[in-house]
């Protein structure tokens, strides 16, 4: 009979292992000593001691050949929130997480750490010091954060001790850093367009900016306490930096930082989200002659004119969580990493 060898608890996958977070990840993992192997529709570096598998997640031969001997799974794979594409969100983020635990189980990975989002319960609504036990959102505000509520039930249910398949899920919010695609590019391509004039609603809105190591040494923290006796089976863990910070505030100091003009003049909240839901109706009606990509959507004003901050006691208690790296030193570091973006670049 043969037998199966038993992977070394220092032998993880990072599916998504390409992109921002799953790339600082990655890095981090190897600098403690880690084997990995990334799985990911495409190569963005080379790293020694990192093996690629090249793959769509909704492929369960291909996730089986890169999960072999593999203890630790962590799932930080994603379409791009920005994307409307709703086949693609289901197709990926509620189908292909099926896949990937049924990947995990035949696979006999014994652990699965889950990208899921603190948005998973943000309606659109003020959320302040929001627990992980708030309800997942009812009216979730876009496709994509429908889908982040259908995969972290998913994965926070297939949690079985006596399968020896454990599963815990990571909820950051708004995570920034060096390399983001996101936050800070849009936020730029906003200003030069002259877009970035204006503060909806009064500005003291707070938020959540999660600098990207922060929510590294959260996932690894999580798989490194995951065991069968712990509290973490089948739990979320708020990740943020534990320093709310006015939305506003965040965007004048990286837009400062970068040589760009802080926005000063208010706008009322109420007037742009209606706005905003006016524009997104219409360049519905209008995709089929006409692909328009509006710079305010409904889920970047609400995001933008409302409360939404998250406590990590959980992850303080359970994890012995704290976020290593503080939010000026995070700004201060980000804003240097982009010298391409600064203004007259
Ligand atoms: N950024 C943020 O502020 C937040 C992000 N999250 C979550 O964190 C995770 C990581 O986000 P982030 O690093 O910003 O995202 P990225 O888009 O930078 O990284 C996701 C990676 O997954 C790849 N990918 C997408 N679809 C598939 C697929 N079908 N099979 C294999 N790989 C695929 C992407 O490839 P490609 O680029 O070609 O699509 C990309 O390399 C996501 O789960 C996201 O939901 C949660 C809270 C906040
Ligand atoms: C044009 C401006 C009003 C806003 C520019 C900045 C925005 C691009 C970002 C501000 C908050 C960010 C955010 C996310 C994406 C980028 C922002 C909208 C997420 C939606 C990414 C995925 C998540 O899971 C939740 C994040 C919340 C915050």
């Amino acid at each position: 009979m043969a037998t199966r060898v038993r992977p070394s608890s220092k032998r993880c996958a990072v599916i998504g292992g390409s992109g921002f977070l799953g790339r600082h990840l990655v890095e981090r993992l190897v600098d403690r000593g880690y084997t990995v192997s990334v799985f990911d529709i495409r190569q963005a570096y080379e790293l020694p001691g990192v093996t690629f598998h090249l793959g769509d997640l909704c492929d369960k031969q291909a996730l089986l050949s890169a999960l072999k001997e593999v203890s630790v799974v962590f799932h930080c794979a994603s379409p791009a929130p920005g994307s409307d594409d709703r086949s693609l969100f289901q197709r990926v983020n509620v189908d292909g997480t099926r896949t990937v635990i049924q990947a995990c189980l035949e696979a006999g990975v014994q652990k699965l750490v889950l990208t899921s989002s603190a948005s998973v319960v943000f309606e659109g609504t003020d959320i302040k010091n929001g627990k992980e036990d708030l309800p997942y959102a009812k009216k979730p505000i876009d496709y994509y954060t429908a889908t982040k509520i259908q995969q972290e039930k998913l994965v926070l249910e297939a949690c079985s001790k006596e399968k020896g398949f454990l599963t815990v899920a990571i909820r950051p919010h708004g995570i920034f850093g060096p390399r983001d695609p996101q936050l800070v590019p849009i936020l730029v391509d906003s200003a030069r367009r002259g877009k970035m004039k204006f503060i909806i609603g009064d500005g003291s809105n707070l938020v959540d900016f999660t600098y990207v190591e922060n929510v590294v040494h959260g996932h690894i923290l999580a798989a490194e306490h995951l065991k069968a006796d712990s509290p973490l089976c089948a739990q979320a863990y708020h990740i943020t930096n534990d320093e709310p910070v006015r939305f506003w505030d965040f965007m004048s100091q990286v837009l400062v930082g970068l040589g760009y003009s802080a926005p000063r003049l208010h706008l009322p909240y109420a007037l742009v989200y209606g706005l905003s839901l006016l524009l997104w109706l219409i360049t519905l009606v209008l995709r089929p002659l006409v692909q328009i990509k509006p710079t305010f959507t409904p889920m970047r004003v609400a995001l933008a004119g409302t409360h939404h901050y998250y406590s990590c006691a959980r992850a303080k208690q359970d994890l012995g969580y704290r976020p290593p790296v503080s939010l000026q030193e995070a700004i201060t570091r980000t804003v240097e990493s982009y010298p391409h973006l600064r203004q007259g670049a």
